[in-house]
């Protein structure tokens, strides 16, 4: 009697595994246009609804957002998250409940974001000044967000930048590249439960237990060093500060153990650095692509600049530049770094417009194929920032046309953190320079092509050549 949703042929034992391809966001939405805007896959034996309309989302991501407000517990992430102790890939419950909230108080409340505003003043200016050195060399503009990202948020999470030199062994960027990697693919073994043993032989296991190992000693040192400064009597300045205050005042009864703070600080590097350092790269190539676009940003952005006598700009003239938040919600809308979101898990049986889902499906909203909706968008593939003049779409969850950063319950709760670094970094980075590509490429034929991965970075670098602009 169940009206389950259309669904494409299944293979024995792997489902449609198969169908994923290399980059599942769009065979989804290809498969879309045959079975529709809710589908039901399998992968093994696992049901996976994908959902690739505006109307869907707003379903599971407002209307029935307590409904699907849990993620699915895979292996290699809760290695890596003591066990889903985390926020991002923690069930939907207290433990989350208790972890979120921390989070927002003490790392993405406005109040907290606004306290870390010289952090990224000064990251942001170390970042051009290197690249005003390397010019009119080539510049590999990746790296350089790949390091202003990580730099920033581990300073307002750790207090400090580690990767430097002297960090040896315990090279945390380096760690983290590593949890990176791993967590860019999944384990087959978390669907076929039988083919669990490919993992086991071919290595993938024993590395996912390496890592670990060597994060876990990270953290533990880190809370060492810590805790030792704490009875030395230093002020709280960043959030391991703070999550160890908290510790240190819950103590009887409810305490905050300590594989919840390194969860947590974790998940501020896994969740918020690569993605920041994504939607960087592709505007910044999609910038360099446009140059019609990149010249009127130029402009405003320089205007702005002309305005006041020297001094460079900051957070508080970003209010004073439509065309740079145009161009960054045209950018989120093309390039989602998370093109798939992070997966839910649905807690009980329900009705998705129309269709009956059952409890425990995983559920993946395609957030990429929504707003690329020809329905919802004029030529949606075009690079266009002009269309959000008169249009109040923004990305911050209120509107399921598109929705880069999830919405809801579990939406993501660093979209201020997040989008002041990158505003900030865009808006000096255009003013400062005029770019050229290496080797006579023409910027139409810059490669925008897309690698695998629950982040979608651009496949190869983006290679630049800097001039810097004179005054
Ligand atoms: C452009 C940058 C970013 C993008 C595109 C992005 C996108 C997302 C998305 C799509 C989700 C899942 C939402 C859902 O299930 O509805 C998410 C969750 C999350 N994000 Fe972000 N994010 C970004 C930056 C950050 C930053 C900078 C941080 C922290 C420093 C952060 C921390 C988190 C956390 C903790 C969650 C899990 C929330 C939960 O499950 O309760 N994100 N993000």
């Amino acid at each position: 009697t169940k009206r389950l949703p259309p669904s494409p042929l299944k293979l024995p034992i792997i489902g449609n595994i198969y169908l994923a391809g290399s980059l599942p966001h769009r065979s989804f939405q290809s498969l879309s246009k045959r079975y529709g805007e809710v589908m039901l896959l399998h992968f093994g034996s696992k049901p996976v609804v994908v959902a690739s309309s505006a109307n869907a989302a707003r379903e599971i991501m407002k209307n029935q957002d307590l409904i699907f407000a849990s993620r699915p517990r895979l292996s290699f992430i809760d290695r890596f998250f003591y066990g889903g102790r985390d926020v991002a890939f923690a069930a939907y419950g207290d433990s989350w409940r208790k972890g979120r909230s921390m989070c927002v108080l003490h790392l993405f409340s406005s109040k907290r974001v606004q306290s870390f505003r010289p952090i990224r003043d000064e990251e942001t200016s170390l970042m051009i000044e290197k690249i005003k050195r390397s010019s009119p060399s080539v510049v590999n503009l990746s790296e350089m967000f790949m390091s202003l990202t990580n730099d920033v948020v581990s300073r307002a999470v750790l207090g400090r930048t580690y990767g430097g030199d002297d960090d040896g062994e315990k090279n945390f960027n380096q760690i983290l590249k590593k949890i990176v990697e791993i967590l860019q693919s999944y384990n087959v073994g978390d669907f076929v439960a039988w083919l669990g043993w490919i993992n086991r032989v071919n290595g993938v296991e024993a590395q996912v237990e390496k890592i670990f190992e060597m994060t876990d000693e990270f953290m533990e040192a880190l809370l060492r060093e810590y805790r030792d400064k704490k009875s030395s009597g230093d002020a709280v300045v960043n959030f391991a500060d703070a999550l160890l205050e908290l510790q240190g005042e819950s103590k009887d009864s409810d305490p905050v153990e300590d594989d919840v703070i390194k969860a947590l600080i974790l998940d501020t590097f896994a969740a918020g650095t690569d993605t920041t350092f994504t939607a960087l790269e592709w505007t910044m190539a999609e910038l360099i692509r446009n140059p019609r676009t990149m010249k009127l940003l130029q402009k405003e952005v320089r205007e702005v600049a002309r305005n006041k006598n020297g001094i460079d700009i900051n957070e508080d003239d970003l209010e004073k530049m439509p065309y740079l938040k145009a161009v960054s919600k045209e950018s989120l809308r093309l390039h989602p770094p998370l093109p798939l979101a992070l997966p839910r898990e649905l807690n009980q049986d329900t009705n998705l417009l129309g269709y009956d889902i059952p409890r425990g499906a995983l559920v993946l909203v395609n957030c990429w194929a929504i707003s690329r909706d020809p329905l919802l968008w004029e030529n949606p593939n075009e690079f266009r920032p002009e269309r959000f003049f008169d249009s109040s779409i923004d990305y911050k969850g209120l509107h399921f046309e598109m929705v880069p950063f999830g919405a809801g319950r579990r939406g993501c709760p660093g979209i201020a953190f997040a989008m002041s670094m990158y505003e900030l970094a865009v808006s000096r980075l255009v003013k400062e320079f005029d770019f050229g590509l290496p080797n006579g490429v023409r910027e139409e034929d810059l490669d925008m092509t897309e690698a695998p991965g629950f982040v979608v970075h651009k496949k190869s670098p983006l290679l630049v050549v800097t001039t810097p602009r004179a005054y």
